[in-house]
């Protein structure tokens, strides 16, 4: 039965919605691994969030059998790779889990800059490429200069190109066979001591951590001990199987396979993503390359709706964590907001999809304050510092230097963008114009440095507004770099409110020091007394604005309002995040800390 010869192992590069899900349930359909009607359910997505958003952040890897024009019977395992750049480090382990890919591009739309980036990802893991130019049913689909851009910014040629559409089926069979031809079969000695490749990880209630792996050398049975490489952790393997895409168990799983390992593993933190198996009793020396610990990028700070869900919620986001080694938190108390958690998240598309699984699974309603980037400060005595909060910022004169992420920008534009795209990313993002290359006829690649705070909010919608839609982007983190930055604190009737302090670089603190104040003069209430708002940085104030005192007592008529009123669970908790805090004598109410977010989304 096993035969590594008619394996192959694939994974698809394609940009969200060039047609991935509609191409793999024609796969299944030609090759019938499941039936028609449970077609879709299966193979799409379970997770709520991720389906109504239209974005599969990473599916089940699915396993079908097909039998080419040579007679024999080809088993390929399709592994998936998340679409979005938060998750990179899971697509270059995917891709080093296959010997091959599939590039599906659009021919409505063109190359995208991520499948750009994941093709290169691809290459550099060796990977045999197969580029398949899709819905070309469409009225509107350019396959000339679909291909063109593959020409012009990796090198296929028109031959190597396959015409399909995955609605129609066209050319569907054709990926088939250059699956099987011009992929090679996975290499490996499977009486070898095992050596496996963590390439996703999933908490199940009932069954523990499912360990989705591939093997490269060696097998693995249900009764062998197996150990995590990193940690040197141990385990006992109960099951091994193969996805189709449900769990389907079998005897052994050998060099060449993808498949299942459960093992009585507690959290998806002890199954790290791109760490290797291997045999317990007999260890190999070398792990697989390229495993690194993901490290969270964003932090912000984490409030419950109403003060007393505060162990509710630690209890959600531990459960949570079972199933997200990449989500970080840690205890945080904010004068205020009260209780809460700073936490940590590979980007904001992580950070919202927790957010909505907090709402959704847990029934809990968070507060969330302006996320941040991993701040590197070099301190006055030498010790180097990470700062996550903006609250705890050293003061000026306390530190020597501070350095902020930077990231490598590609942008694909129609070329008549280019010279706006350049503009607006070198002056108002702090960008670095680094290189322009041709992608096609009227398309180019923009290449820039610049600090990851200032790609991180809203850049893309500003970007897809300068090019009305069109132009495409991509990222990847370079490393650490000297920055101007300065903390600007924000004091509320002479007291420093510390859950609103911010992180800005110098040339802008005072355009954002002013924004905000004004933010918060129309935000919070007038009192009795005239209360001053003011900005502090480096020691002087930069801007103040003053809420006028008011003559009669009205707060009583503007925020009774009928509490009283039964309300559910989560309207109960909305209703707290529109509480107000006391500061000293003020009141701030929460709004203001959530438009804070807001601000820091334009300008910062
Ligand atoms: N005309 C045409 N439409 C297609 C074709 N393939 C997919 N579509 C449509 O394109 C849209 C996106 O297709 P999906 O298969 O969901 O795209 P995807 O790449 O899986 O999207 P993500 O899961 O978000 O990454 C859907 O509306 C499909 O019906 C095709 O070959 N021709």
């Amino acid at each position: 039965m096993y035969n590594k010869e008619l394996i192959r192992n694939i994974s698809i590069i394609a940009h969200i919605d060039h047609g991935k899900t509609t191409l793999v349930d024609r796969i299944l359909e030609i090759t019938s691994a499941i039936e028609q009607r449970k077609m879709h359910e299966q193979y799409l997505d379970t997770m709520d969030i991720e389906r109504e958003r239209g974005i599969t952040i990473k599916a089940t890897p699915v396993k079908v059998m097909y039998t080419a024009d040579d007679g024999k019977t080809y088993e390929i395992n399709i592994i998936d790779t998340p679409g979005h750049v938060d998750f990179s480090y899971e697509v270059s382990r995917s891709l080093a889990a296959c010997e091959g890919a599939i590039l599906l591009v659009d021919a409505s739309q063109g190359v995208e800059a991520q499948t750009f980036a994941n093709t290169y990802l691809a290459l550099e893991n060796d990977l045999e490429i197969i580029p398949v130019i899709n819905k070309i049913d469409l009225p509107n689909a350019n396959i000339q200069e679909t291909i063109s851009e593959l020409e012009d910014l990796i090198g296929f040629t028109e031959e190597d190109c396959i015409k399909a559409s995955g609605k129609t089926g066209e050319g569907v069979k054709e990926i088939l066979k250059a699956i099987v031809d011009k992929i090679p079969a996975p290499s490996g000695d499977s009486g070898a001591p095992l050596k496996a490749l963590i390439f996703d990880a999933e908490y199940d209630k009932y069954r523990g951590v499912i360990v989705h792996a591939r093997i490269f050398e060696g097998t693995v049975r249900p009764g062998d001990k197996i150990m995590m490489f990193s940690s040197g952790e141990t385990f006992e393997v109960t099951e091994v199987g193969i996805f189709t895409p449900e769990l389907i168990p079998a005897d052994s799983l050998s060099a060449g396979e993808v498949g299942y390992i459960i093992a009585g593993i507690k959290e998806v933190s002890s199954a790290r993503i791109g760490d290797t198996i291997t045999s317990a009793d007999n260890p190999i020396s070398e792990p697989l390359p390229g495993f690194r610990e993901v490290k969270p990028m964003v932090y912000a700070g984490m409030f419950p709706g109403l003060p007393e869900y505060y162990g509710e919620l630690r209890k959600a986001l531990e459960k949570l964590k079972l199933n997200d080694p990449a989500l970080v938190f840690e205890p945080e108390n904010s004068p205020a907001l009260g209780f809460g958690f700073r936490v940590g998240f590979l980007g904001l598309l992580h950070m919202d999809v927790v957010r909505e699984r907090l709402e959704r699974e847990f029934e809990i309603a968070v507060i969330l304050t302006a996320p941040n980037v991993v701040y590197r400060v070099k301190m006055k005595n030498g010790e180097i510092v990470e700062i996550t909060n903006p609250a705890k910022f050293p003061n000026d004169g306390e530190f020597e230097e501070v350095e902020e992420p930077y990231v490598e920008l590609s942008i694909i534009t129609p070329s008549e963008y280019m010279g706006n795209i350049i503009g607006f990313v070198t002056s108002e993002k702090r960008g670095e114009f680094k290189e322009v290359e041709n992608a096609g006829k009227n398309r180019v690649v923009l290449k820039f440095i610049a600090p990851l705070s200032e790609i991180m909010f809203d850049f893309f919608d500003k970007l897809k507004a300068i090019s009305r839609g069109f132009a495409s982007m991509d990222y990847e983190i370079i490393g650490y770099r000297p920055s101007d930055l300065v903390k600007v604190t924000i004091l509320v009737n002479k007291e420093v409110v510390d859950a609103l302090s911010f992180i800005v670089h110098k040339d802008k603190e005072y355009a954002v020091a002013k924004k905000v104040v004004e933010k918060l003069k129309d935000l919070i209430p007038q009192h009795q007394f005239q209360i001053p708002i003011q900005a502090k940085s480096r020691g002087r104030i930069i801007a103040r604005t003053d809420i006028k005192a008011l003559r009669k007592d009205v707060l009583a008529k503007c925020y009774g309002g009928d509490i009283t009123r039964k309300m559910k669970l989560l309207e109960k908790q909305r209703e707290g995040k529109k509480r107000l805090r006391e500061i000293g004598r003020v009141t701030i109410p929460q709004t203001a800390f959530l438009a804070l977010l807001k601000i820091g989304e334009e300008d910062k």
